[in-house]
C-alpha cells in the first residue's frame, strides 16, 4: 500500500484516473467519423503489430462498469477526452446526435456517482477530413477546433468540473511532425515547426471563443520531461538545455510569457508561420488552472551528426518501466515547482502520471511508482506549489499508440479477448488510500 494518508495532500485535493477517448472507447460507429489514428495505424509500419483502435476497452459500451470502478476505488474525479470525429464526424458543420448522446450519458453517469468530470476536447485523434485539409498545418484549425469547442461547451459545458483543450501539444506537434511516432506520421522541420505554433494558436483561440459563452475552469494539459546531461560536459549539457526549450520551454514560455524561446527559435524560425509574432497574445490567452503530465527524465548527449537537432537521448541507469522510461520521482517535484516559481500561480493539477508494465494484476512495482511520485506532489506542495489534484495514468490497460496494447499502464487489467476487468494490486492500493477499505461493488 502507500505510506501516505489522503489528509497528506490537503482537504480539497482531488485524486482522479485519466483515460482518452481513443485509447480505450472502440464504438466506430453510430456515426463517428474516421480519424488520423484510424489510417495511421492501418498503415502497416506505424503502430507494434499493427494494432488499432476499433475496439480498445469497448468503452463506448462497458462505460457503466468502467465508472464504477472509479467510485468503488473511491476516486473523486474522472479524467476523459471527447472524440471529435464523434461528435462533429466531418470535423466542422454536421453534428453526430449519437455522439452527443453517448457523451450525455457517461457525464451523467458521473455525476450520478458522484465523480468530477474533468474534460479534454482534444487528445490526438483529430477528424480524417481536416487532416485532408492539412490539420495541423493549416492556420485555420485554430478556428475550427474554436467551433468545436463551442460545440462541446454548448451541449455539456454546465456539466463539467474543467476544460483542457488539449492534451499534449508536444506530441501534437513535434512527436507527430518531427519525430513521426505519432499521427500522421511527418518526419519534417517544417511541418514540425508550422504544427508546433498552430496548436498553441487552436488553443488560445478556443479559450477566448469559450470564455465569450461563459466558459469556465478552462485549461491545457502538458506533458514535461527533466532533462539532463548524459555527462557534465558543456556541449552535453548544453544539447539537455536544448531538449528542455523543445519539449518544456517552447510550451511554458509560449503560454505564460507569450514569446517562443530563443533557442529553440534558432532552429524553427525559417519554417515558422509568417507573422506568428502576431499571434502570441491569443497563445497566451489567460487560463484557469494548468495540467502537468509526468512520466520520466531524459539523459542527452550532444549529437553533431543529427542534423536540425544535434542532440540524443543516451540510456540511463534508473531502474526503468516496461516501456524503457526511467523512474524518477524527483523529476516531478522538479517540474511542479519550477513552473510554479518561474510561469505561474494558478492552480496545478498532476493530469497523468503513471507506469507501463508487460501484464499482470499483482504490481508492486507501480505501487512504488505511485508512492514515490505522490510524494513528489506532496514535496512539491510543501515548496509552495498549488498542486490540487493528481490523476493516475490510467484507468484502464488501453491501447498505448504506437506500442499497441503491450504496454499496460492500467490500474485496472483489461483481457483484451474477453473485455474482463480485473482491479490490480495498485487499484487497491488508491482505493484503501481513498477510502480506508480494500472492497469491490
Ligand atoms: O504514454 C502514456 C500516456 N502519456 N500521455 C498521453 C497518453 O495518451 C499516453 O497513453
Amino acid at each position: 500500500m502507500f505510506s501516505h494518508k489522503r489528509a497528506d495532500f490537503g482537504e480539497d485535493f482531488l485524486f482522479g484516473a485519466a483515460t482518452a477517448a481513443y485509447q480505450i472507447e472502440g464504438g466506430q460507429t453510430d456515426g463517428r467519423g474516421s480519424s488520423i489514428w484510424d489510417t495511421f495505424s492501418t498503415t502497416p509500419g506505424n503502430v507494434h503489430n499493427s494494432e488499432t483502435g476499433k475496439f480498445a476497452c469497448d468503452h463506448y459500451n462497458r462505460w457503466p462498469e468502467d465508472l464504477d470502478l472509479l467510485a468503488d476505488g473511491g476516486f473523486d474525479a474522472y479524467r476523459f477526452s471527447f472524440a471529435w470525429p464523434r461528435l462533429i464526424p466531418e470535423g466542422v458543420g454536421q453534428v453526430n446526435q449519437k455522439g452527443v448522446d453517448f457523451y450525455d450519458r457517461l457525464i451523467d453517469g458521473m455525476l450520478e456517482r458522484g465523480l468530477k468530470p474533468f474534460a479534454t476536447l482534444y487528445h490526438w485523434d483529430l477528424p480524417s477530413a481536416l487532416q485532408d485539409k492539412g490539420g495541423w498545418l493549416n492556420r485555420d484549425i485554430a478556428d475550427w477546433f474554436a467551433d468545436y469547442a463551442v460545440m462541446v461547451h454548448k451541449n455539456f459545458g454546465d456539466r463539467l468540473e474543467t476544460t483542457a483543450t488539449i492534451n499534449e501539444p508536444w506530441c501534437v506537434a513535434f512527436l507527430s511532425h518531427m519525430l513521426g511516432v505519432h499521427a500522421p506520421g511527418y518526419r519534417d522541420i517544417r511541418a514540425a515547426a508550422r504544427a508546433s505554433h498552430h496548436v498553441l494558436l487552436a488553443h488560445g483561440t478556443a479559450i477566448n471563443a469559450l470564455r465569450a459563452e461563459g466558459g469556465k475552469n478552462l485549461g491545457i494539459v502538458c506533458n514535461f520531461e527533466v532533462a539532463q546531461g548524459a555527462t557534465g560536459k558543456p556541449e552535453d549539457m548544453g544539447a539537455a538545455r536544448l531538449w528542455d526549450g523543445i519539449f518544456n520551454r517552447w510550451y511554458l514560455d509560449g503560454l505564460f510569457k507569450g514569446k517562443y524561446p530563443s533557442d529553440v527559435l534558432a532552429h524553427f524560425a525559417p519554417h515558422m508561420p509568417d507573422d506568428f509574432a502576431d499571434d502570441m497574445a491569443v497563445v497566451s490567452t489567460p487560463i484557469d488552472w494548468f495540467g502537468v503530465n509526468y512520466y520520466t527524465r531524459g539523459l542527452y548527449e550532444h549529437a553533431p551528426e543529427r542534423g536540425a537537432f544535434p542532440l540524443r537521448k543516451v540510456d540511463g541507469p534508473l531502474e526503468k518501466t516496461a516501456i524503457g522510461w526511467e523512474i524518477f520521482p524527483e523529476g516531478l517535484e522538479e517540474i511542479l515547482t519550477r513552473i510554479s516559481a518561474d510561469y505561474t500561480d494558478i492552480p496545478l493539477y498532476v493530469t497523468e502520471n503513471g507506469m507501463a508494465e508487460i501484464e499482470g494484476t499483482d504490481d508492486p512495482r507501480r505501487i512504488a511508482y505511485y508512492n514515490g511520485h505522490l510524494g513528489a506532489v506532496l514535496a512539491a506542495q510543501k515548496r509552495g506549489a498549488d498542486v490540487r489534484g493528481y490523476f493516475g495514468w490510467s484507468l484502464l490497460d488501453n491501447y498505448e499508440w504506437a506500442e499497441g496494447y503491450d504496454k499496460r499502464f492500467g490500474l485496472v487489467h483489461v483481457d483484451y479477448k474477453t473485455q474482463k476487468r480485473t482491479p490490480k494490486s495498485s487499484y487497491r492500493a488508491f482505493q484503501s488510500l481513498l477510502t480506508g477499505a480494500n472492497r469491490s461493488r
